[in-house]
């Protein structure tokens, strides 16, 4: 079980703030807005604590975001137990269903300019991931929904916060941001074709 929780919990949560980052610094007013949020909310000489995390809606807003549009689970699966009429469509007993999440991220009869980096959608939506709103379901939903998702939020949250609040940041190889890969490799987890390789600069 530790095993599992291990493979399950490591990846998603490392590759989440990779994909967080590179947005951020593909955004840097998003990126300014985030550090703002942060220099405000936590006392100077302090470390960002999960307590501060409910004080940062911006931050809550960012990982939504890149959440929605890079969901390290891209493809969710189930087995019908029994034939079922879904929308329409007779799926026979034993089927395997494939639930495409990256695709739903990206659905414009769900959401307004999908391929763009918009965390404010979500302060104005107030939409979560917690498995109630079907059209965005990062940690999945349903009996079998992401167990991890209470300490999944914690260590994204401290994670980013921490790396952000004392640092901005910039491309390792020096090159321009404009330029920089976001492609996305397909896998049981979804990650960056090129990884993240950025310095931390101190103001
Ligand atoms: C950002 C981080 C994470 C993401 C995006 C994520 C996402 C997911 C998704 C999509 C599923 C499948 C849900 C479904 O089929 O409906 C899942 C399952 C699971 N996750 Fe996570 N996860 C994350 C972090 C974690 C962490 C930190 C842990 C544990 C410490 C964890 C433990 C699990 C376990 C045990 C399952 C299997 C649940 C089951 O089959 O009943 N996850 N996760």
């Amino acid at each position: 079980m530790w095993q599992d929780l291990f493979v399950a919990g490591t990846d998603t949560t490392s590759t989440t703030i990779e994909w967080a980052m590179a947005e951020l610094l593909q955004n840097p007013e998003k990126l300014k807005k985030t550090r703002n949020e942060l220099q405000q909310v936590i006392k100077k000489d302090e470390e960002p604590k999960d307590s501060d995390i409910n004080k940062l809606p911006y931050l809550q807003a960012v990982v939504k975001e890149t959440l929605r549009l890079h969901p390290t689970a891209p493809i969710l699966v189930r087995q019908s137990r029994s034939e079922v009429d879904l929308c329409g469509f007779k799926v026979p007993k034993d089927t395997l269903v494939l639930v495409n999440v990256w695709s739903m991220g990206r659905d414009s009869s769900i959401w307004t300019d999908p391929n763009l980096f918009l965390p404010e959608r979500f302060l104005e939506s107030g939409e979560d991931f917690i498995g109630e709103d079907l059209g965005f379901i990062p940690f999945g939903a349903g009996r079998r929904m992401c167990s991890g998702v209470p300490f999944a939020h914690r260590v994204v949250h401290t994670m980013l916060a921490t790396l952000l609040y004392h640092f901005d940041w910039k491309l390792a190889d020096g090159g321009k941001i404009e330029d920089m890969d976001m492609t996305e490799k397909f896998g049981t987890t979804l990650h960056k074709v090129k990884p993240l390789m950025v310095i931390p600069v101190k103001e």
